[in-house]
């Protein structure tokens, strides 16, 4: 990793209201319309007597762009991602996801917004002992409205799943049971299920923490080339560093909950790395 290093942020603890006020650096350069994703000063806490798991968060998500969160165990990636999907006790600040404004939603948009936000997880959660097809079906659920899983979607959603999984490469798969597949082949299908919704934004929580090195490769590139193909933004959390500097435009970096490093991927430095995963910190208590 050569060339200028990424921009390392919050130093020392800065008062939150410093915090909210610059853009992430990287992404100011991005015209306005092309942000999916807009998050201010977020801060959650799950309980009262816990910490803040994420304090003073900022993150802008782009259309196109393959953005790796990186951060130690604990550091908060999960949690920033739930809180873009309404599933993290966001305690203040703001967070935009598509149209909406996840702090300030009517009863019913919630379902809306997860609507439009492909999830790619670890374990796949497909349904095994359904068809291959069936499962990237469900993506389609909120489209098409209450359906029968055993057959009831209309051919035009049919033609589209089968569509995906030619796209993802394993069409010949899709009268298989899911859980016959190798892991990979799974995260194919999972990723198949989230392009069904055709969402606004993917969010992918380790997708390949379960799979081989050449597995982990194929499933980023597809991910990354579908963020550039369909113009949207796809934010992918992973713990190995190469991965993501092979697999991302642009990395956030998280530690105790604070964004510490933010920008290009080609700008990537071992100082910049070091102020995500040094166990040297003196952020950890609240
Ligand atoms: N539902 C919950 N209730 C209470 N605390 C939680 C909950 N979920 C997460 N936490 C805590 O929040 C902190 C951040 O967790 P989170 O899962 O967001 O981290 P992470 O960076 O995704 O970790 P990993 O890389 O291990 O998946 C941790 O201290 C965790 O114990």
């Amino acid at each position: 990793m050569s060339g200028p290093r990424l921009a390392r942020r919050a130093e020392q603890r800065p008062p939150a209201t410093e915090q909210a006020a610059p853009l992430p650096t990287g992404s100011g350069r991005r015209a306005d319309e092309d942000r999916r994703v807009s998050v201010r000063n977020l801060t959650v806490r799950y309980t009262a007597q816990d910490p803040l798991v994420l304090d003073g968060v900022d993150l802008d998500l782009y259309g196109g762009e393959t953005v790796a969160l990186l951060g130690a165990s604990g550091s908060g990636k999960s949690t920033l991602m739930k809180s873009l999907t309404g599933f993290a006790p966001i305690t203040s600040g703001t967070v935009r996801a598509g149209d909406h404004d996840l702090t300030d939603l009517r009863p019913g948009q919630l379902r809306e917004v997860r609507s439009q936000i492909g999830q790619v997880f670890q374990q796949f959660n497909l349904i095994g002992r359904l068809s291959v097809l069936t499962n990237v079906l469900t993506g389609a659920l909120y489209d098409a409205g209450p359906v029968n899983l055993l057959g009831t979607f209309s051919s035009a959603h049919r033609a589209r799943a089968l569509e995906l999984l030619d796209r993802v490469g394993i069409a010949h798969k899709a009268e298989d049971q899911a859980r016959t597949l190798s892991g990979g082949q799974q995260q194919r299908v999972a990723i198949a299920r989230a392009l069904m919704q055709n969402p606004r934004i993917i969010l992918a929580d380790e997708p390949v923490a379960s799979l081989d090195p050449r597995m982990s490769h194929t499933v980023l590139d597809l991910l990354q080339s579908i963020a550039r193909q369909e113009g949207i933004p796809v934010l992918v959390s992973l713990h190995v560093v190469a991965l993501a500097v092979e697999h991302s435009d642009r990395i956030v970096g998280l530690r105790s909950g604070r964004v510490v490093l933010e920008g290009a991927t080609g700008e990537l430095s071992a100082e910049g790395l070091a102020s995500v995963y040094d166990v040297d910190d003196e952020d950890g208590d609240d």
